[in-house]
């Protein structure tokens, strides 16, 4: 396994009155998939956010090509080279969908080699270029949302449930774009609820319940043990079959 990029050590994070990461941790490899698990409620999003500075850690430490990133406004966290594509498709409905990856181009032109690959992912974002955000489809802007996190080269990717509430074709598509991302040799934390999806692209896992982490290893073993999945997920077979 490769030098982790990110290291996420006992972090503790409170959302006003309430407790809800205890002591988290886990690695992501760079190079590699590395997907989050759980149930619902389990503290996924929370730990996302955590990561990019959005919810503060109230003890612990997120370390980041082992820097200590965890006190770090959002911005420079951002600016290390983490993208986070949050679950609810963050695309601007108004503006085209040219404009919403030259907004997402941060540092500069977009790249066009780098375009070319993103259209090759999701070629529907070429049909569209010119169109409003607004009029693509859900499974479209999902879409979208990824390829602004891919406008330009990053270090770490983080993406919260792309494939949630898309018809089973645009899973299947979803599915072949990271793995193709995935080739391409990026680092990816991909919080992902459709086991099938996930057991198709990861290459480690870490399993949260009750705000921490209660597993962690490679994907394939975790594929491999039903048993395992059940008491870690409450999956039954025919779920992910
Ligand atoms: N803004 C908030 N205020 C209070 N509690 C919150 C807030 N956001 C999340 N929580 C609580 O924190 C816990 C973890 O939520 P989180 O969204 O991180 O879970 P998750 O694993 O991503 O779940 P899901 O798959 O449902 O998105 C849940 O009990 C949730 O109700």
């Amino acid at each position: 396994m490769s030098e982790p990029i990110l290291r996420l050590e006992g972090v503790e994070t409170r959302i006003g009155p309430y407790h809800i990461l205890h002591g988290v941790s886990f690695d992501v490899p760079a190079g590699e998939l590395t997907l989050l698990l759980g149930r619902n409620g389990a503290g996924k999003t929370t730990t996302l956010r955590t990561i990019m500075g959005l919810w503060r850690a109230s003890a612990g430490r997120v370390l980041f090509d082992g820097r200590d990133i965890t006190a770090l406004p959002t911005p420079d966290i951002a600016r290390a080279g983490l993208a986070y594509v949050p679950e609810s498709m963050a695309v601007f409905s108004d503006l085209t969908v040219r404009e919403n990856m030259v907004l997402a181009a941060r540092s500069g032109p977009l790249d066009s080699a780098r375009l070319d690959w993103i259209f090759g992912l999701f070629p529907a974002l070429r049909r569209f270029w010119q169109s409003r955000a607004g009029v693509l489809s859900g499974g479209q802007k999902q879409m979208l949302a990824i390829a602004r996190g891919l406008a330009e080269p990053r270090r770490l990717l983080l993406v919260d449930e792309p494939t949630k509430g898309l018809a089973p074709a645009m899973v299947r598509n979803m599915v072949e774009a990271f793995r193709q991302v995935k080739a391409a040799g990026e680092t990816i934390l991909l919080v992902e609820q459709n086991f099938h999806a996930a057991s198709a692209l990861g290459d480690d896992v870490a399993v949260m319940d009750n705000g921490t982490v209660v597993h962690s290893g490679p994907m394939r073993a975790l594929a491999a043990d039903a048993a395992l999945q059940q008491s870690l997920l409450g999956l039954s077979l025919d779920q992910h079959q």
